[in-house]
């Protein structure tokens, strides 16, 4: 199997276990994985499919600027630009991108603050935060209609080869070093999102604690 084959099956794979936990609502969400590093090369999913079908137009390889490798008739992610930042700027292997109700209602709760944070939970560990009393700072960024604006809003956050960034109202994207590390970001994330909206109904305190 070549590598473009195994990134491909990788990929699905992932988008298979993601949309078995429906987080692909009405055609939301698009996934990546890179597949060469120099020059950058990753396959995308391409735009408006539902992603909860598996066939062999899901996915097309674009290069270091998004754009598709060969000539085909599928369009890449509406939001690839995205995915382009977090290969441009890290040596990440994966990134996902995800609308859930649970990431969308955080993101509007603690959207004017910029951030959500969460300290003292075990989840955080996902994100190879090991010390007792670390803050985990989830960006909120404002949902741009302009893509290349909220590429560049997007890109500002991406620091390291692991990360996660809210975009308001719309959905959270992710990335990992490989595509198990971007999955564990993601699910980590939708637990502490969980977390704290269950939290929330029970001490609306909480909603003005700063760590
Ligand atoms: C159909 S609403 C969702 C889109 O606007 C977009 O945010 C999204 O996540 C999926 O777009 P796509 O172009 O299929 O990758
Ligand atoms: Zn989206």
């Amino acid at each position: 199997m070549s590598s473009l084959e195994s990134k491909w099956e990788e990929l699905a794979d992932v988008k298979a276990e993601l949309a078995e936990r429906d987080w692909f609502m009405g055609t939301s969400g698009n996934l990546a994985i890179k597949v060469n590093s120099d020059p950058v090369q990753f396959l995308v999913t391409a735009s408006g499919k539902d992603k909860r079908k598996r066939t062999d137009e899901d996915f097309l390889l674009v290069d270091q600027f998004g754009r598709p490798v060969d000539e085909t008739c599928l369009k890449p992610s509406a939001e690839t630009l995205l995915h382009v930042e977090v290969y441009k700027k890290t040596d990440a292997g994966c990134s996902l991108h995800v609308h859930t109700i649970d990431n969308n209602v955080i993101s509007e709760v603690y959207g004017d603050r910029g951030e959500v944070q969460f300290q003292g939970q075990e989840l955080i560990k996902a994100f190879n935060i090991w010390e007792e009393d670390a803050v985990l700072k989830i960006p909120i960024i404002p949902n741009y209609a302009h893509i290349p604006t909220l590429a560049k809003a997007f890109s500002e956050h991406v620091k390291g080869d692991t990360g996660a960034v809210l975009i308001r109202n719309h959905g959270i994207t992710v990335w990992g070093r490989n595509a198990f590390e971007a999955k564990k970001i993601l699910e980590a994330t939708e637990f502490l999102f969980r977390y704290q909206l269950r939290l929330l109904e029970h001490k609306p305190f909480q909603l003005f604690k700063v760590v």
